[in-house]
C-alpha cells in the first residue's frame, strides 16, 4: 500500500528518425489504496503511462514516487508493482498454479503461505478446475485470468492492471468486475486499471482519469465526469449517448445576454453563475454542450422556464429501458434519453426542456469548461 504520484511525466518514443509524443507532461496523485482507472481512446498514451510505472519503459522527464521513494531509476523488480497483462505474458512451461505461486516463490515466500494466497485468488476469479493445466491448453479469456491472479496474488505496493477483461465474455467480465472490486477492497492496494470501456471504467473506480492525445483532460469520480466536464472532449467521451454540442454566439437580446445558434433556432440565456463573467465577452461563440440524459421532452411547452428549445421529433429509438429521440432544434440536432415508457411520434413538434446546471458551456479555442 503507497501513494502514487506522477510529476511531469513524459514519454517521447523515436521510431524511425520520427518523435512520438505519447504522454505529454502529466500530473496525478494517487492516494494510498485508491483504484483509478485511466480512460480514453486507442493511442492517447494510457499503456505508455502504466509501462513507466511498471519500469517496463523508460521516462522522458518527469519524476514517479511510490510514496516517498522516487522510482525513476530502479529496476521493475526493485519498485514493488504488479502488473497484469492484455496479452498475458504467462510461462508456457508450467501449470497455472506454478505461474500464480511463481511470483512468490521467487520473494521466498514459505509454501503455507504460498498455497494459502494462490488458492484464495483461485477462488475469487475461478481457476480451481484448471490449476494443474499449461497456459497452452487455456483460452483467451482463461489465460487472462491467471495473468490478474498472477498480479493479484504478490499484495504489492502498486497493482497495475491493463487492459485486463478485454478478453472475457460479458456475463464473466461482468463476474470479475464483482469480484476484483470485492478483493481489492479488502486488499486495499493502490491500483491503476486502464481500459477504454467507460463502463468499466465508473464500475470499478473511485476515480477517473480521462486520456486524450498524451494529456489527462480531467481526473475526478463519476459525478464529476459527468456533471462537471472540465473539456468538450470529457463531455463527449464519457456518457452514452454522447453529450449534444451546439455552437452558439453570444449576444444581447432585449438588453439581456442570450446564446443564440446562427440560424436563431436557440436562444438561451447564459446560467447565472456565468453571467458576470461573460458580460465582457458579447460578440464571441462558445460552444454550448447538454446531456442527453438532463433533457426531457415536455409537451405542452412549459410556461416561464428559459431553458427550452423548440424542435422536431424526426427519429425515435427504443434501447431495451431507454427511448432516444432525436429531435431537430432548427440545424442542431438533439438527443433526448426518456423513459422505455414514453411514446413519442416522428414528425411531433415539442419542447426538450432542461436545468440550468445541465447546460455546459465551453470555449471553442481552448476546449476547456468556463
Ligand atoms: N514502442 C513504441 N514506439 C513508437 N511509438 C509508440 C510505441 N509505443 C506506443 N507508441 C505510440 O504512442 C502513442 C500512445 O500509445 P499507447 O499504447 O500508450 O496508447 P494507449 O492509449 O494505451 O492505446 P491502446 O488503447 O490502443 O493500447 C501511440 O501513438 C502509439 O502509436
Amino acid at each position: 500500500m503507497a501513494e502514487l504520484r506522477l510529476e511531469q511525466v513524459r514519454k517521447v518514443y523515436r521510431s524511425r528518425g520520427r518523435a512520438v509524443e505519447a504522454v505529454k507532461g502529466i500530473d496525478l496523485a494517487i492516494q494510498d489504496g485508491e483504484f483509478v482507472a485511466l480512460l480514453g481512446p486507442s493511442g492517447c498514451g494510457k499503456t505508455s503511462t502504466l509501462r513507466m510505472i511498471a519500469g517496463l519503459e523508460t521516462i522522458t522527464s518527469g519524476r514517479i514516487y511510490i510514496g516517498d521513494r522516487l522510482i525513476n531509476g530502479l529496476e521493475p523488480s526493485q519498485r514493488d508493482v504488479a502488473m497484469a497483462f492484455e496479452s498475458y505474458a504467462l510461462y508456457p512451461p508450467l501449470t497455472v498454479r506454478e505461474n500464480i505461486e511463481f511470483p512468490l516463490k521467487a520473494r521466498r515466500v514459505p509454501p503455507d503461505e504460498r498455497r494459502r494466497r494462490v488458492e484464495r485468488v483461485a477462488e475469487m476469479l475461478q481457476l480451481g478446475p484448471i490449476l494443474d493445466l499449461k497456459p497452452a491448453q487455456l483460452s483467451g479469456g482463461e489465460q487472462q485470468r491467471v495473468s490478474l491472479a498472477r498480479a493479484l496474488v504478490r499484495n504489492a505496493s502498486v497493482l497495475l492492471l491493463d487492459e485486463p477483461m478485454s478478453h472475457l465474455d460479458p456475463r464473466l467480465r461482468f463476474q470479475m468486475r464483482l469480484h476484483l472490486k470485492e478483493l481489492l477492497q479488502e486488499i486495499s492496494t493502490t491500483t491503476i486499471i486502464v481500459t477504454h470501456d467507460q463502463l468499466e471504467a465508473i464500475a470499478l473506480a473511485d476515480r477517473i482519469a480521462v486520456m486524450n492525445n498524451g494529456v489527462v483532460e480531467q481526473f475526478g469520480d463519476r459525478n464529476e465526469l459527468y456533471n462537471r466536464p472540465a473539456t468538450i472532449f470529457v463531455a463527449d467521451f464519457v456518457g452514452e449517448p454522447p453529450t449534444n454540442f451546439v455552437r452558439c454566439a453570444l449576444t444581447s437580446v432585449n438588453g439581456e445576454l442570450a446564446f443564440r445558434s446562427q440560424d436563431g433556432a436557440i436562444c438561451l440565456p447564459p446560467p447565472h453563475r456565468l453571467r458576470a463573467s461573460l458580460r465582457d465577452r458579447l460578440g464571441q461563440e462558445f460552444v454550448l454542450g447538454i446531456r442527453p440524459q438532463d433533457m426531457a421532452i415536455a409537451t405542452p411547452k412549459p410556461a416561464c422556464d428559459p431553458y427550452h428549445l423548440p424542435g422536431r421529433i424526426t427519429f425515435v429509438e427504443w434501447i431495451g429501458e431507454e427511448t432516444h429521440v432525436t429531435v431537430e432544434a432548427g440545424q442542431a440536432t438533439l438527443i433526448v434519453v426518456m423513459g422505455a415508457e414514453d411514446y413519442f411520434e416522428e414528425g411531433q413538434q415539442v419542447d426538450v426542456t432542461f436545468p440550468e446546471e445541465a447546460l455546459h458551456v465551453f470555449d471553442p479555442e481552448s476546449g476547456r469548461a468556463l
